[in-house]
């Protein structure tokens, strides 16, 4: 049987899906409104729980099972795992999320590895919005695992009627790809929030693949899973699409906007840490540090857009 670890948007959109299958159990640190009214009113409004959920705050229960997938916030991982350390020896746990840390750079598969040894570690990853997955709409994913027999396992246990998944060994591209794709988003959210308009996101899309591209290289991860789902796909969904909260975000920094700051958008920190690597490492990463310079308030969207513009002439 299969945990879901989080009671956000994203875990209870997958303990639906695979609700399908057969019995789930959603653990939540607040799971009373969920159990009482079978609807995650505050993070997935709309999509009622089916009789296979059982929804617990009870942590222990939820860890007998032998497939985890935690769904918490990247920067929480690190906390969460090691608050539980015992409970999770020699578990599988798939992270589902997305993110680089910002006190240590790691993306989530190296953070299970970190805190969890004895587990074996996975990745789920890709292009898909909560309430599309809980609304039975068809999703294509990544699953990512080093160990090729138990990733294998985990795409036949996690696939469903709506949910398609693929599978690689290249941990380090899947999570690059999930991680870099939100901070392109926020500056193609800032860029089409400023009226700069499509052709302008689609260059900070190409360039900002580039970037992903580059940064993946240094950590030594297969290009060609940076131009899968968990990579191009998830670029390509996150920046045109006003589900996600990082384009949300960057269109509330370009109009000047307010955005409610409770809301999990990963790639403010990621793009932070990503920046504090690449200056470390001498990579040339502009979007990333005009991202950087935007949620820091040291740049606005037009000295922002002037600094990418004004760069010295390069061959694509
Ligand atoms: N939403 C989406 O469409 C998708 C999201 N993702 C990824 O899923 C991950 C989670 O995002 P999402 O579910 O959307 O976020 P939400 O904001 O909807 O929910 C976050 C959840 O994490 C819980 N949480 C936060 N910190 C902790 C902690 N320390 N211990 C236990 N639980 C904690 C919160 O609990 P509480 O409610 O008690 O605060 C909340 O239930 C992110 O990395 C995101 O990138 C991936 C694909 C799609
Ligand atoms: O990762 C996602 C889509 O694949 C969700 O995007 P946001 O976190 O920006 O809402």
């Amino acid at each position: 049987m299969v945990s879901v670890l989080g009671g956000g948007a994203f875990g209870t959109a997958l303990a639906i899906s695979l609700a399908q299958k057969s019995p789930v159990i959603l653990w939540a640190r607040a799971p009373e409104d969920m159990a009482q009214n079978r609807e995650n009113k505050a993070r997935l409004p709309g999509c009622e729980l089916p009789e296979a959920i059982t929804v617990t705050g009870d942590l222990a229960l939820a860890i007998k099972d032998d497939i985890l997938l935690v769904a918490v916030p990247l920067q929480s991982l690190r906390g969460f795992l090691a608050g539980h350390a015992d409970a999770f020896t020699g578990k599988t746990i798939v992270a589902c999320c997305k993110g680089i840390e910002l006190s240590t750079g790691a993306g989530p598969a190296t953070v299970i590895a970190e805190t969890i040894p004895s587990a074996t570690s996975a990745i789920l990853t890709g292009p898909s919005f909560a309430a599309d997955i809980a609304r039975g709409l068809p999703t294509a994913l990544t699953l990512a695992c080093a160990e090729d027999a138990a990733g294998a396992r985990l795409q036949q246990a996690l696939t469903t009627a709506n949910l398609r998944i693929y599978r690689t060994t290249d941990t380090a591209g899947a999570e690059l790809g999930g991680a870099l794709k939100n901070v392109v988003a926020i500056a193609c959210g800032a860029a089409m929030g400023a009226g700069l308009g499509e052709s302008a996101r689609a260059a900070l899309m190409t360039r900002g693949f580039a970037e992903m591209q580059r940064f993946a290289a240094h950590r030594h991860a297969d290009p060609a899973t940076l131009s899968g789902l968990s990579g191009f796909g998830d670029l390509t969904l996150t920046c045109t699409s006003q589900q996600s909260r990082n384009y949300r975000l960057g269109l509330a920094l370009g109009s000047g906007s307010d955005f409610d700051a409770s809301t999990t958008v990963e790639g403010a920190a990621t793009a932070r840490a990503m920046h504090e690597v690449a200056v470390k490492n001498a990579l040339e990463m502009p979007i990333t540090a005009a991202v950087t310079g935007l949620l820091d308030g040291s740049l606005d969207v037009k000295s922002a857009m002037a600094s990418l513009l004004n760069r010295p002439l390069k061959e694509e």
